[in-house]
């Protein structure tokens, strides 16, 4: 299988001897676009200002396309592009020149690059009108298209859709979800917004009190109110997935050590019996909730469906 493109392992932060993120534990891979909610003050800007190298961790390893942040700082961060606060942008000079400003602090950055990149968000009709004149959704476009500068493998975006109207949310999850299915980028999106979420993203971790709790792919399999979510500890764990995959008829993902798919309840113990009768040692299965609105309104309360 192919290696994620950002691996979290078992990350901490400590600000103030106040344990802020307590050891999260997941992994990215590549084109996918991976949700991370929570509500305020759950640690998402906390986690994602560790991603891309704005705070050190204070335990735990991001390892980016299999260099560690820890020990190879450079060549890790190389691979992430990201908008984390505010991107600065010249309201006064063009989308192009902006763009051009900005790749030249970057070495080997070509002309066809920025244009490249303005198509990729769409904006390769606006890049002479000047930033000021420019909606909230296009600068913010055009941020992701500075972020995409350097061809990175992992784009990571916190809230990105914070502010639009509801046509500006579709356009940024239009060129969002492209830019995850055709160039193959990893993006990570924070929100504390579930609908938008679940419109946008492959798969949504819920993090709550600097813990990631919950890790469910997002598909209609998931809204079935007789489908269960279920956790397996199995090895040898790719025969396993080759196994659980032909019985269920669908994809299963692997979260670290396990194996995470939804099955009807009542098939469990055909799937688990089917698994030690071919020599599979089963060390745990653990059934979670069903939908992810249902585990969120559980989690983090009715304030936070909108
Ligand atoms: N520099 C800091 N000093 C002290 N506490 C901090 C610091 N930065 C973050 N925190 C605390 O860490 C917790 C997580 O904050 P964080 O900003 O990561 O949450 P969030 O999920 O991004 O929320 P929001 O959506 O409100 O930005 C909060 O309780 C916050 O008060």
């Amino acid at each position: 299988m192919e290696q994620p493109v950002m691996q979290i392992k078992k990350v901490k932060k400590t600000i103030n001897n106040k344990p802020i993120i307590k050891g999260i534990d997941f992994s990215i891979n590549s084109g996918e676009v991976f949700g991370f909610l929570g509500p305020n003050g759950a640690g998402k800007t906390t986690t994602i200002r560790m991603m891309v190298g704005l705070m050190k961790l204070t335990d735990g390893d991001i390892v980016i396309k299999g260099h560690s942040i820890q020990k190879e700082y450079k060549q890790a961060i190389k691979h992430v592009g990201a908008i984390v606060e505010n991107p600065e942008m010249y309201p006064f000079m063009s989308g192009w020149k902006n763009l051009l400003h900005y790749s030249r602090m970057i070495p080997g950055i070509t002309k066809e690059r920025i244009k490249e990149v303005a198509r990729l968000v769409g904006l390769e009709n606006r890049l002479k009108d000047k930033v000021g004149k420019y909606s909230l959704g296009m600068r913010q476009r055009l941020g992701i298209a500075q972020a995409l500068l350097h061809n990175p493998s992992v784009l990571i975006l916190d809230e990105p859709t914070n502010g639009l109207d509801p046509s500006g949310i579709r356009e940024i999850r239009s060129y969002i979800r492209r830019l995850a299915e055709e160039e193959g980028v990893a993006v990570i999106v924070s929100s504390h917004i579930l609908s938008e979420m679940e419109m946008m993203c492959d798969r949504i971790g819920i993090i709550k009190n600097g813990e990631v709790i919950s890790i469910q792919s997002v598909n209609d399999a998931l809204q079935e109110s007789d489908q269960k979510e279920v956790r397996l500890e199995v090895t040898p764990l790719m025969k396993a997935k080759e196994m659980v995959e032909e019985f269920i008829g669908r994809e299963a993902v692997v979260e670290q050590d396990t194996l995470l798919f939804q099955i009807k309840r009542e098939d469990i113990p055909f799937l688990i019996k089917e698994l030690v009768h071919n020599q599979m040692d089963v060390f745990s299965v653990n059934v979670n909730r069903t939908t992810l609105e249902e585990k969120f309104l559980d989690l983090i309360g009715e304030g936070a469906i909108e």
